[in-house]
């Protein structure tokens, strides 16, 4: 059942029955029988020589081609299809207008859960446009069938809108037809709303307005439009995506997909956690000379700088929420295959803030959060309105906070970085972003640089050939 709405609480199906239910290594070999599977099939060849042996331990497999759903990272986490439910929201109270129709859901909701893991029991995916005013808005999807994994346990959890509570679910009856995993054929790229020499300028007017005084930092982002053969098998970027960064969150949600290094806020049982990143060098394929780069980022005042207002901007938005709070003095340096980030990981105790009985969900500390000045800048208001004036475009969902959520209000919301949106009307079109940092050091030209290295991994997610990653 799927609905859509403006208004949501008026028109939510109840009640949601939810089952969760543990599976063993039994419920997912059996699945190798079915025809068509694609665990199988595995792309870009990669498991060729597992062909035959469905691989366990590959969530992503599970997934069919129609609107998959996909927070996963070193092999644990979620995957989803199906809908429940759906709901759109739009606006400044984008993210209010979601918990709010979660809430009236889960009020109504009959639930069993056999397991009891963060992820189990009801859950929902969402992903919300990083500009208030963007017709993007945001969507809610609560999935019909969820496959989760965490620390070596595997569950099933099936949602439905039926009005009572069913057997235990099997999986090999709730994957249905899988179709095998197809490649986009020929990529062509183009560009999008503005292109690289204009973006250059774009650029040069974001330090200009950081030298006249405007804003102290403003990322300024891209965007280019990729062309594919034949239309996108979300599952082929995917796996793609998972093999290559597995440091990274890989998500699906309503066509925005990608590899975020970026994870907005973690909330499990009253602890909170942030990756923040921000200040970038690209990686020359050369493990000794990166490791020289990793020292240099370390050391640039450039970066450390950058980073700085983006840790700052995280740790003061948590810390209305939180009993204490933990900030590194110094960033670590994270190794992507395409770039190196400086990185910190936040984390806070939450406490319940004054004259309220329970502390915020994750998706209240999501939109507390954003926009962070990794993907907006410092102060966040003017440089927001700075991006508007400048940027030329439409982020859409690009930058915005993407993942999921459960019926305690726990959750993992990354920043939708390194992501594209395949258009709704035509599935052979595919908006990539990119994004950069810039401070009053910055350089045009190697900021337009720094924005291709962080297209890499959706260019590659999209192509056939193993290429630069
Ligand atoms: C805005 C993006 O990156 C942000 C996150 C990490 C590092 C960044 C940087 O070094 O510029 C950006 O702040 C992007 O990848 O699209």
């Amino acid at each position: 059942m799927s609905t859509q709405t403006s208004a949501p609480t008026d028109r939510v199906p109840h009640p949601l029955v939810v089952r969760t239910v543990a599976l063993g290594d039994d419920d997912l070999t059996g699945l190798g029988d079915l025809a068509g599977s694609p665990f199988t099939r595995g792309p870009a060849g990669r498991r060729a020589a597992d062909a035959g042996t469905p691989d366990p331990a590959d969530l992503l497999g599970l997934l069919p081609a129609d609107a998959p759903l996909a927070w996963v990272r070193r092999g644990d986490g979620l995957v989803a299809w199906g809908e429940a439910l759906r709901v759109e929201v739009h606006g400044p109270d984008r993210f209010a207008q979601a918990e709010r129709v979660w809430q009236e859901v889960l009020a109504h909701a009959i639930v069993r859960d056999e397991v009891r893991l963060p992820g189990t029991g009801a859950v929902a995916f969402g992903s919300f446009a990083f500009d208030e005013d963007s017709p993007a808005g945001g969507v809610v999807v609560v999935p019909s069938v969820v496959v989760g994994r965490r620390g070596g346990r595997t569950w099933l959890t099936t949602l439905t809108t039926g009005a009572r509570l069913h057997g235990a679910p099997r999986l090999a009856d709730v994957v249905g037809d899988r179709t095998p995993v197809h490649d986009p054929g020929e990529v062509t790229s183009t560009d999008g709303a503005v292109d690289a020499a204009g973006w250059r300028d774009v650029v040069a007017r974001g330090v200009a307005a950081i030298r006249a005084g405007e804003v102290d930092k403003v990322v300024l982002a891209r965007d280019v439009i990729a062309r594919t053969q034949r239309p996108v098998d979300v599952r082929w970027a995917l796996q793609r995506l998972a093999d290559d960064y597995e440091s990274c969150w890989t998500f699906s949600v309503d066509g925005l997909i990608g590899a975020t290094p970026e994870l907005l806020v973690r909330s499990e049982k009253g602890l909170v956690t942030s990756r923040v990143l921000a200040g970038t060098i690209r990686r020359t394929g050369d493990d000794a000379a990166d490791v020289a780069r990793a020292a240099i980022l370390a050391h640039s005042s450039k970066d450390l700088e950058e980073h700085e207002y983006a840790v700052s901007s995280v740790a003061g938005a948590l810390e209305p929420f939180c009993s204490s709070t933990n900030v590194p003095d110094v960033p670590f340096v994270l190794h992507l295959p395409n770039v190196l980030h400086l990185a910190s990981d936040v984390t806070g105790v939450l406490a319940a803030p004054t004259g309220e009985q329970s502390h915020p969900s994750s998706l209240a500390l999501a939109a507390a959060l954003h926009p962070t000045a990794a993907v907006c800048g410092t102060p966040t208001q003017a440089a927001r309105a700075l991006i508007r004036r400048i940027e030329g475009m439409d982020r859409g969902r690009y930058a915005g906070p993407v993942g999921w959520f459960g019926a305690d209000g726990d959750g993992e919301w990354g920043i939708a970085l390194r992501s594209a949106q395949v258009d709704p009307d035509d599935d052979r079109r595919v908006r990539l972003f990119a994004g950069c940092g810039i401070v009053a050091a910055s350089d045009p030209a190697a900021e337009l640089a720094e924005s291709e290295a962080k297209l890499i991994p959706m260019r590659h997610a999209l192509g056939r050939g193993t290429g630069d990653r």
